[in-house]
């Protein structure tokens, strides 16, 4: 389980989240939208455990322990990863160490194999990240959390960049890490399958074109630092299309708490 109470942010001196509130329950995933600079992106390095996001008040707790005074690399060692964004350049660090870095133990770890996976096998010997496209660096950034098998995966805009044939193969790569795949023939039926779910996600999108591949049970909108309203996700979809974020301005003010619906 993962849990954020009452949680207040600051960054820069500037409070960018008020009064989260979020759970997130073994095997679900849930869906972040929000406008340009509403502070999703600050949300996930905060559960990540970036330093300069500093939490002024409220917790995070994982799997039952307060992580809010976690560093970084506990939290990664608890299994929380993150795809980020725009992930910054390692000059010096080869992709091939860097997975096996994520993975703990690289010893065993077959990174050709698993670079296969996401087609990244030809990469392998660059520096992490460096002159890599946009949509190179998302299937890089697929790699490390497929090497890290975290439990709670945050994904920042895994859409942002990428082209429509590899959209598909990001898509598909995510719901595997969600451990939403189907496998059919099994001894065990679909139901079972899903009621055995533990990953938890956590997916920040603009267009929702992940939702043809990952099953999210929730969608939340952020809207200037506060969480607006809980939703289908494909209803929060239609409602941003048909009548903008402003609607969920009137959704806040109509409900002191934060939560909407
Ligand atoms: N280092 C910084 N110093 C000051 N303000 C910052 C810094 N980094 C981010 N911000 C501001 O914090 C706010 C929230 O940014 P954040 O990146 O979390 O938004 P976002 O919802 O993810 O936006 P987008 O959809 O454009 O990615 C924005 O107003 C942004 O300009």
């Amino acid at each position: 389980m993962f849990v954020i109470e009452d949680l207040q942010v600051e960054l820069a001196g500037k409070l960018i989240l008020k009064h989260i509130d979020m759970e997130i329950k073994p095997g679900e995933t849930h869906v972040l939208f929000g406008p340009n600079g509403s502070g999703k992106t600050s949300l996930l390095m905060t559960i990540m455990g970036f330093p300069q996001y500093k939490v002024v008040a409220g917790k995070i707790y994982f799997k039952g322990i307060d992580i809010t005074n976690l560093p970084i690399h506990e939290r990664a060692r608890m299994g929380i990863g993150m795809s980020f964004q725009r992930p910054p350049t390692i000059r010096g660090l080869k992709i091939r160490q860097m997975i096996k870095l994520c993975s703990g133990n690289g010893e065993d770890l077959d990174v050709e194999a698993l670079a296969r996976k996401v087609n990244f096998q030809d990469f392998l010997d660059r520096d992490v990240n460096d002159g890599l496209s946009g949509g190179e660096i998302k299937r890089c950034e697929l790699l490390q959390l497929m090497a890290q098998n975290p439990d709670l995966l945050l994904f920042d805009e895994p859409e942002s960049g990428v082209d429509l044939e590899n959209m598909e193969l990001v898509g598909k790569t995510i719901a595997q890490l969600l451990g939403q795949e189907i496998e059919p023939g099994t001894d065990k039926s679909i139901r079972q399958q899903k009621r055995e779910r533990r990953k938890m996600g956590l997916i920040i999108t603009h267009t929702g074109h992940i939702l043809e591949y990952v099953t999210a049970s929730k969608g939340q909108v952020l809207y200037d630092g506060v969480l607006s309203c809980v939703e289908n996700p494909r209803e929060i979809l239609k409602c941003i299309a048909q009548v903008g974020y402003e609607e969920c301005v009137r959704c806040m003010i109509g409900n002191n708490s934060g939560n909407a619906h």
